[in-house]
């Protein structure tokens, strides 16, 4: 049994963590807690939103106390490109000994609507919101599911990142 926490309440990145888990074979209990990510709201480039998922990471382990075993932060961002505004999205999990993991996800050209008002400074979730039609589209299928006919949803696309990001720790243990 391991215990993780996790640096969010957003139903879809528990699901994610869940997900990841549970594939790679784990039987764990996990905390969720509400961290800060020490970046800006909207993170605008890749290594603001790997920042901040290392910072909810590490801000979720200290929090969750002395029993955890690994902090576990998930962030979404966009980073101007010279082919326009991409969806980015990174992981990071930290262990007790400060041992760091990163993951990354799939990379998506935003429309130029949404890009256009990214760069006025307003956030994605927002954003998505109004011109999707939905409400907290970022707890649900996430853009990156409005964007591609729910193929690949934001579950899905966070599962993948925490894999990744916890590759190092899989090694690890082979050890
Ligand atoms: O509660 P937290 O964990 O903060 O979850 P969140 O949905 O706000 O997710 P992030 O803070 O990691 O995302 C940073 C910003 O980017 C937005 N965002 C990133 N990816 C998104 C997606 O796929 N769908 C909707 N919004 C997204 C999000 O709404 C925030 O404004
Ligand atoms: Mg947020």
């Amino acid at each position: 049994m391991i215990h993780i926490a996790l640096g969010s309440k957003n139903t879809v990145k528990i699901e994610a963590v869940r997900s990841a888990f549970t594939q790679m074979g784990y039987t764990f209990e996990m905390e969720e807690i509400e961290v800060s990510s020490e970046v800006s709201a909207q993170p605008f480039s890749d290594d603001e939103t790997i920042e901040g998922a290392i910072n909810r990471a590490k801000n979720a382990l200290h929090t969750a106390g002395p029993g955890c075993d690994y902090g576990i932060g998930l962030e979404g961002g966009v980073t101007e490109t010279p082919y326009g505004v991409f969806l980015c999205n990174w992981g990071a999990v930290v262990s007790r000994t400060g041992k760091v993991g990163i993951g990354g996800g799939h990379r998506l050209q935003l429309p130029e609507e949404i890009s256009t008002q990214l760069r006025t400074g307003r956030e994605l979730g927002d954003i998505i919101d109004k011109w999707a039609g939905g409400q907290n589209i970022r707890s649900k299928e996430g853009t990156i599911g409005v964007l591609t006919r729910n193929l690949i949803s934001r579950k899905d696309m966070f599962s993948d990142v925490v894999i990744c990001a916890f590759a190092p720790f899989l090694l690890e243990e082979d050890e």
